[in-house]
């Protein structure tokens, strides 16, 4: 089972997974990417189709994604699908967490479609989810005033001895 990143928008699944892959020597795959890959951008796909459509294809990314030797980053809110819920209960899940102050400056670009309404958006979405995000985590680790370089080789040494026990 692959390594899997999760946790609230602009935490850095993307950015401290892709490194930590590098790191390890093995694949990445972040889920919204294969998603735009093959349907376009995610703020198109939840206008032209809706939220619901999303997570159905989301999910369909999840379950091939799980299946590879990889670093897999998931989109926050991948964590919703009860399967992928049970999926990732044998998995080696990372949870990145990250305070509203800090995230206020990483939430620019503004190509999110859940934060229409900013950071008020984003902390409620954070707080409905939060419990799920720390049921499904083996490891938890707080970004908000780290640099990413530091985050990812603390990881990369983590499953390194994890993997040598
Ligand atoms: N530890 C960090 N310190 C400062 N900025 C960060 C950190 N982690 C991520 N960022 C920035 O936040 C933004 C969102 O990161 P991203 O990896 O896309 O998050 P996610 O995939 O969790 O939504 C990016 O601009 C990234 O450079
Ligand atoms: O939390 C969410 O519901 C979402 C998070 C996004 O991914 P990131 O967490 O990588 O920003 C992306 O999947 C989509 O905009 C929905
Ligand atoms: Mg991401």
């Amino acid at each position: 089972m692959p390594i899997v990143f999760i946790g609230p928008m602009a935490a850095g699944k993307t950015k401290i997974g892709r490194r930590v892959a590098r790191g390890l020597n093995v694949p990445f795959i972040d889920t919204d990417k294969r998603i735009v890959e093959s349907y376009g951008p995610i703020g198109e796909i939840f206008a032209r189709e809706g939220e619901e459509y999303f997570r159905i294809i989301e999910r369909e990314a999840v379950d091939w994604a799980l299946g590879e030797p990889a670093v897999v980053s998931l989109g926050g809110g991948a964590v919703l699908n009860v399967d992928t819920q049970s999926d990732l209960e044998n998995a080696t899940v990372v949870y990145l967490s990250v305070t509203t102050a800090a995230v206020q400056a990483r939430l620019g670009g503004g190509r999110r479609p859940l934060l229409a309404g900013g950071i008020t958006d984003w902390e409620r979405i954070y707080n409905v989810r939060r419990p799920t995000y720390e049921a499904l985590a083996t490891i938890c680790l707080d970004t908000s005033n780290r640099p990413i370089s530091g985050i990812a080789d603390e990881i990369v040494n983590w499953v390194q001895e994890r993997n040598d026990e």
